[in-house]
């Protein structure tokens, strides 16, 4: 296997930065070819402009005496159908830079496919080397240290350490393993310690990283429906005034004038909204390639979008708020039981136990020096979310050992005729209000003592959630966990709310209610137990970390498995609506001002009454009409900045920013134009023209 790891994290730093360059000279043929009819026809607004000059070219070659102003005009008008396009080109170029660099990652790997009906694991004869162009989902593929995982999957049997730096351009290892919630691994990170057996999840080229580098080359953008309602809006307001236009010729014959029909043309290509028209795509392109610049893979626009209007994040507890290794740190035995007898009874419930609690279980009763045992006559009985219990039978049934959550093991003794007592209780409630989670042991109808099982909520979280707040965004956290525990890890954490005791069913009607409230909910979650609300949720974002059946339920994947990371998209979606809002108030305020350079210049000759009309001084009709159409060309790619960076965003609720952004960008916009223009007029007139 190849030795070089491709470093896609500092490889795309570097590539963004060198970049721009060659994204903008992309873009510069890109803008030319995007005059093709077909392609001309998606943005309604410029595709009116195009018509015009076109219809303007006509005029100029037609009517004798206007090849000077009439050529001018077309030109200006040529240059906003280009700049315009030159805006769209710019953000899918560089969408596709960051692609290219994401693509590095997703060389040519081989596999160790095993056969399927070989022994199973040896090395000589019951695999086969494959490109992983050719796995299946399904596969099972072997990776040693050393090696490369060849595809997305889940680890089905083994741990290992894995650099995950060629996704994630995050160069601490991280630990993954069979059976828990951390056993997704990504195509394209290397095995540094370790073997492991990995089920391959996807179709080659159907990955979530194939589907996201899809998306941000802009090949299979579709828009998102806040864009596609825009679209229709602006298309309306441009046959609106398209009739306004038609109708002034006959309105002016009225009052015995006669219009000039390169200004009629000037006049309505100043009034609709070129401006927003030309940036909206790159503002939908630009949200996408910031999410990815954060490290998330979204499935679609229309999810990052929808994150900006989340109300309600849902979060799992354990493995998403807490680190999620619970380890077993002491055994709590009750009155009258023998410390033994605990330690003896926890190691044969936890025997075939593969989650971290169970292996931490057999770990702390061994070193604590409980002998290992092999119980010939042993029926175990896996941990599910459902029971909240495990175990074992031995002899055949004659003893029935279980621990697990208290509720559960409380209904368990009492249906085999036994009673829990209050020290239990106490014990239970001890170990709980301290943020640790407690499992119950019993044999046959007695509780013996608790386990008590300690996980750490990951740093910085406390303050990632106060910033959510501030945002207007409720935290609810919902674990499966003890209502106790669960109050010392939301108090830890900072969530508004939390729900304990809960099944995956639990969650899922949780975000339903949620839902049928009328809010938009975001869940955050790692575990198997997670995947039905993760699908139910308007945004579900998996963890990476996390098994397969979360990663596909969700919408979204974090490459860096940090719960906290739906704030960073929360920002993207918030910022992507603020940055249109902003800048469709621009654009619409922009062509009101507009509107008092054409007007005087078109009823110059015939209604001199209309002078009054003309606050701006121009020099001359002709210079007015070419003025504000240079200003309106020209302002398009002077927003391409801030349309690709959106417009700055201080976390607040909706309607401030809105208030905030009426008033910076209403207000501006108005007034704007009236010096840029007066300043063109000025420099038009010293041209001598
Ligand atoms: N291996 C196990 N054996 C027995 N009981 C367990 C085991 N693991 C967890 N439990 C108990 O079952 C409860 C529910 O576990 P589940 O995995 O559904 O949720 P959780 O991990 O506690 O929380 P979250 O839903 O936030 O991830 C745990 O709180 C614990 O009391
Ligand atoms: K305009
Ligand atoms: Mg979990």
């Amino acid at each position: 296997m190849n030795d070089t790891t491709p470093h896609l994290g500092t490889a795309r730093r570097h590539s963004l930065a060198a970049a721009d360059g060659a994204a903008i000279r992309v873009a510069l043929i890109e803008s030319v070819r995007k005059l093709a009819p077909r392609q001309a026809i998606r943005n309604p607004v410029i595709a009116v402009v195009l018509l015009g000059t076109l219809l303007a070219a006509l005029i100029t070659v037609a009517m004798p005496g206007r090849l000077a102003f009439g050529g001018a005009v077309t030109a200006v008008l040529l240059l906003t159908v280009l700049l315009a396009n030159f805006a769209e080109a710019v953000a899918e170029a560089r969408g596709r830079g960051q692609a290219a660099s994401l693509r590095a990652a997703r060389r040519d790997l081989v596999a160790r496919r095993r056969l399927e009906d070989g022994p199973g694991d040896g090395p000589d004869g019951s695999e086969e080397r494959v490109p992983a162009a050719a796995l299946r989902p399904g596969d099972h593929v072997v990776v040693s240290a050393g090696e490369f995982v060849p595809a997305d999957g889940e680890i089905v049997e083994g741990m290992a350490t894995i650099n995950e730096a060629a996704v994630t351009g995050e160069s601490a290892p991280v630990l993954r393993e069979a059976g828990t919630d951390r056993s997704g691994v990504i195509g394209g990170t290397r095995v540094l310690s370790d073997e492991i057996v990995v089920r391959v999840a996807a179709e080659p080229g159907h990955s979530f990283l194939d589907r996201m580098i899809a998306l941000v080359e802009g090949a299979s953008r579709q828009k998102t429906p806040n864009e596609v309602a825009l679209t229709m809006l602006l298309a309306a307001m441009t046959l609106t005034f398209l009739v306004v236009v038609a109708t002034l010729p006959a309105l002016a014959g009225f009052v015995g004038a006669t219009l000039d029909p390169l200004l009629l043309i000037a006049l309505l290509v100043c009034l609709i909204p070129t401006t927003i028209g030309g940036l909206l795509p790159a503002i939908g392109i630009a949200g996408m390639n910031r999410a990815l610049s954060a490290n998330v893979l979204a499935k679609s626009g229309k999810a990052v979008e929808i994150a900006g209007d989340v109300d309600v994040l849902v979060l799992d507890k354990t493995g998403t708020i807490t680190h999620g290794d619970r380890q077993a740190t002491a055994f709590h035995p009750l009155a009258g039981v023998d410390a033994g007898q605990l330690r003896e009874a926890a190691m044969l419930a936890s025997l075939a136990d593969p989650t971290p609690e169970g292996k931490s279980i057999v770990k702390l009763a061994r070193s604590q020096g409980q002998p290992l045992q092999d119980p010939a006559d042993a029926r175990y009985m896996q941990f599910s979310a459902q029971t909240r219990m495990s175990g074992v039978d031995l002899d055949g049934g004659a003893r029935v050992i279980r621990k697990g959550a208290r509720d559960a093991i409380e209904r368990h003794v009492q249906a085999r005729g036994g009673q829990v007592t209050a020290e239990l209780a106490a014990r239970v409630e001890t170990v709980a209000r301290s943020g640790a989670t407690p499992l119950v042991v019993s044999d046959g109808r007695h509780a013996l003592g608790v386990v008590e099982l300690s996980d750490v909520v990951k740093s910085g979280v406390s303050e990632r959630f106060a910033r959510m707040r501030a945002m207007g965004i409720r935290t609810v956290m919902i674990t499966g966990d003890n209502p106790l525990t669960a109050a010392a890890i939301a108090a830890e954490a900072g969530v508004d709310d939390y729900i304990a005791e809960a099944t995956p069913e639990d969650k899922l009607a949780r975000i339903r209610q949620e839902q049928a409230a009328g809010r938009l909910v975001a869940m955050v979650g790692d575990g198997t137990n997670d995947a039905p609300a993760l699908a139910q949720a308007d945004v579900g974002l998996a963890m990476n970390s996390g098994t397969q059946a979360a990663r596909e339920a969700g919408n979204m994947v974090d490459l860096d498995s940090d719960p906290a990371k739906l704030l960073e998209v929360v920002e993207v979606g918030k910022q992507q609506l603020i940055t249109r809002g902003a800048l469709t108030t621009f654009s619409l305020a922009n062509d009101v001002s507009k509107y008092f350079a054409i007007l005087p210049a078109l009823f110059a000759a015939a209604l001199p009454q209309l002078a009054v009309l003309d606050v701006m001084q121009l020099s001359s009709p002709s210079n007015a009409v070419l003025a504000a159409l240079i200003f309106n060309a020209l302002v398009i790619p002077a927003l391409i900045p801030l349309a690709l960076a959106g417009v700055r965003f201080r976390p607040a609720s909706a309607t401030t920013l809105l208030r905030r952004n009426m008033l910076v960008y209403g207000v501006g916009g108005v007034l704007l134009p009236f010096a840029a223009i007066k300043l063109i007029d000025l420099a038009l007139a010293a041209l001598g023209a």
